[in-house]
């Protein structure tokens, strides 16, 4: 059959960030593109994930920034939670609107329902058919469920991101990023947390030594931290949970269950047509081909070793659309991915990871600079911060983590001198305002 004789060029599943950065200059170009949702446009980052979180977080950052500077700056100073939830609101519940309005005016007709996968051309949308030359799945992550009894009693990273009033006392069970990074908001903005953990380690690809000092932190301001628990069960009682563990009970008015993601990889009718997948989600090859070659995937569905991030989803949903118009015919390069933890003070890393670097000393050199090195950088007095430079043996920069405040534009600047592996010459050529994030960071290396 001909691409001609299918309803479309392309369709997408799912309209997350994997699919709408690509397919919207796509169907601009003139190919024939079709995106389902079964949810809400634009998937979990502008509407569950990234955006809202951020939102959120933007008065606790201010918060515990004034806490620095108290003394020069005076007053009580408390969050109102109805009121930052109103501000999320106002901010992203007219994201998928203007998401739908992109996708709308390149021509891209969006179809609402559950899609499934009924050949390697066909997808049924509840009940409707449709055909396509290619298919690309993108259909992200959900949470995963402890497999306890009273797990329905747990809540996610979604209903976190819209309680309208702060519970009391929350029990976060996890310690990755979601619970590190709800850890703090709950915490700064009033609520007594437990934060409980399976293992001895939070955070476990971010260097220890600085997890710890996040850990120690929110000890301090009173986080409840219990390492090396297992949740054995979760009991409602009127509007209390009581929280079973191998170290005893405790009670909760609230508990979020952030003990990671999992592929939306079912019901899809992967089996149907062949498609190969796994508990990580979809296998594909280095054009992010599935095992049926018309049938792409895109997004935090794939299973990979880049980080499960928006940027990447981003990267992927636009190396298809540059493989879809034929403006390539290469495998996908994926460049160094950046990572950034929310905590306060955040941790952001990129490259050569601190730990592979410490355990091949004589592949690689690592110097420390303290916070308290740059006077710039101590006019929001920051308790403690450090960044970690990570160089080759030519003295190239390969890697670098920064816990700060400012963590994620400390990487931002240092990321172009990882992936371009930038000389001296050319470094010296870079200049930054003064003074500045960028000018520091830059001064490093
Ligand atoms: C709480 C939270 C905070 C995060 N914070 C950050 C952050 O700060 N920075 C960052 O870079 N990343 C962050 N992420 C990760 C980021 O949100 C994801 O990497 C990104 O959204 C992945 O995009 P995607 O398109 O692959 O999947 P998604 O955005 O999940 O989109 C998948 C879409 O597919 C739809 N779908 C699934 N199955 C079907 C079907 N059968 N038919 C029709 N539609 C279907 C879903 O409804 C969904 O809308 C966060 C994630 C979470 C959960
Ligand atoms: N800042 C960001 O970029 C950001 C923020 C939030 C989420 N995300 C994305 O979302 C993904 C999911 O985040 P996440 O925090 O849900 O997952 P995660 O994989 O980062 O952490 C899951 C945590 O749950 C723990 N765990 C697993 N099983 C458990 C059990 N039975 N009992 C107790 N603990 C258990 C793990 O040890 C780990 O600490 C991330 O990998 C990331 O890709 C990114």
């Amino acid at each position: 059959m001909s691409a001609d004789s299918f309803d479309y060029d392309v369709l997408y599943i799912g309209s997350g960030h994997g699919t709408f950065d690509g397919a919207i200059p796509l169907s601009a170009s003139g190919l024939r593109v079709a995106v389902v949702e079964e949810e809400k446009i634009g998937g979990t980052c502008p509407n569950w994930g990234c955006n809202a979180k951020i939102i959120l977080d933007q008065p606790i950052a201010l918060k515990r920034h004034l806490e620095a500077v108290h003394g020069i700056v005076n007053g009580d100073v408390s969050i109102d939670w109805s009121e930052n939830m109103a501000n999320k609101h106002a901010i992203i519940d007219g994201l998928p609107n203007f998401i739908q309005g992109l996708m709308d005016n390149s021509k891209i007709d969006v179809l609402f329902g559950h899609a499934m996968l009924a050949d390697k051309h066909t997808v049924t949308i509840d009940g409707q058919t449709k055909t396509a030359d290619k298919i690309v799945i993108a259909t992200g992550l959900r949470p995963k469920h402890l497999m306890v009894p009273g797990t329905e009693f747990a809540h996610d990273s979604k209903d976190f991101l819209a309680l309208e009033t702060l519970p009391e006392r929350i029990t976060i069970v996890g310690g990755g990023y979601i619970a590190l990074e709800f850890a703090t908001i709950a915490n700064t903005a009033g609520a007594k947390v437990d934060l409980l953990l399976h293992g001895d380690q939070a955070l476990r690809s971010f260097p220890q030594k600085y997890v710890e000092q996040i850990l120690a932190d929110l000890a301090e301001r009173g986080v409840n931290i219990k390492r090396n628990v297992t949740v054995t069960a979760l009991e409602q009682n009127g509007t209390e949970t009581i929280v079973h563990t191998s170290a005893g009970e405790s009670v909760a008015d609230w508990v979020l269950d952030a003990t990671g993601r999992v592929p939306n990889v079912e019901n899809i009718g992967l089996d149907t047509v062949g498609v190969a997948y796994n508990a990580k989600g979809i296998v594909v090859d280095d054009h992010l081909r599935t095992s049926v070659p018309n049938i792409y995937a895109s997004g935090d569905v794939i299973d990979k070793a880049q980080p499960n991030l928006t940027p990447t989803a981003i990267f992927e949903s636009k190396y298809l659309m540059q493989t879809f118009t034929g403006a390539t015919t290469a495998p996908i390069n994926y460049p160094v991915i950046p990572t950034v933890v929310f905590t306060s003070p955040r941790i952001a890393q990129v490259g050569v990871s601190l730990a592979t670097a410490l355990a091949n000393p004589t592949e690689y050199t690592v110097e420390e600079h303290a916070i308290t090195e740059d006077w710039f950088r101590q006019i929001a007095r920051p308790q403690f911060g450090s960044t970690s430079l990570i160089y080759n043996k030519a003295h190239q920069l390969v890697g670098a983590v920064d816990m700060s405040e400012d963590a994620a534009e400390v990487i931002n600047t240092l990321l172009p001198a990882v992936e371009f592996q930038y000389s001296q010459d050319q470094l010296a050529r870079l200049v930054y305002l003064f003074p500045s994030i960028g000018f520091s960071s830059n001064q490093l290396i």
